[in-house]
């Protein structure tokens, strides 16, 4: 492990997402890039509210191999995408909020459009409640593979800045390091909270 692999600042995290209940019951999954080639990931199927650096696996980002034999998150293939896609990413955070599952049901279309809250300045590059921002829908598959394969295919001619949701699922988010990743997950749940409490009030 090198000295600057953000694991025990990803393990702070994990308890931090834990206490918040946006990793319920096992949801949920965290990694750290170590440099091009490898990444740390989660094991899977364990409360990630209550992780130690023991349960995070190394990852190989171009093939998703595991040296240690150990079986990393069911969702790695979008992991390693990320860091495939994103080289200034260098920490994705995956999580089951009730706001990203249902906003993510009740918004038909391929993107949830932002506008109009400051809070958009919580994520990077945004200057102004004016700017809208979408953030990208994809339907939910058991086959990780193909959604990570159909997620590539958009990436090809959008940017996915921040993070994405998976319908009916939650939110993936990313950053230039824990702390940013952790600033832009923590700004679009506030954001999702928002929009879901702006439909249900203005509603007809
Ligand atoms: C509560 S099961 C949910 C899983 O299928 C998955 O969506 C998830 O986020 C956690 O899977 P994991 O394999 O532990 O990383
Ligand atoms: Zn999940």
């Amino acid at each position: 492990m090198t000295d600057n692999l953000q694991l025990e600042q990803l393990v702070a995290a994990c308890h931090w997402i834990g206490a918040k209940g946006w990793a319920p019951a096992t949801g949920g999954n965290m990694s750290v890039r170590q440099d091009a080639d490898w990444c740390w990931l989660s094991e899977s199927g364990k409360d990630k509210g209550s992780l130690t650096t023991a349960d995070f696996l190394q990852v190989s980002i171009a093939d998703n191999h595991a040296p240690s034999g150990r079986k990393p998150s069911a969702e790695t293939g979008l992991h390693t995408l990320i860091y495939r896609l994103y080289p200034q990413a260098n920490a994705v955070l995956h999580v089951h909020t009730v706001n990203a599952t249902v906003l993510s049901r009740v918004e038909k279309s391929p993107a949830l459009l932002l506008n109009g809250f400051e809070m958009q300045k919580s994520l990077s590059g945004q200057t102004t409640h004016l700017d809208t921002v979408p953030v990208a829908i994809f339907d939910n598959d058991q086959d990780i593979d193909a959604l990570a394969a159909r997620i590539a295919d958009y990436a090809q001619t959008n940017s996915l800045r921040y993070g994405f949701l998976l319908r009916g699922h939650g939110l993936t988010c990313w950053g230039r390091d824990v702390a940013e990743a952790r600033r832009h997950l923590e700004g679009l749940e506030f954001l999702f909270e928002c929009e879901m409490q702006r439909r249900l009030l203005e509603k007809p």
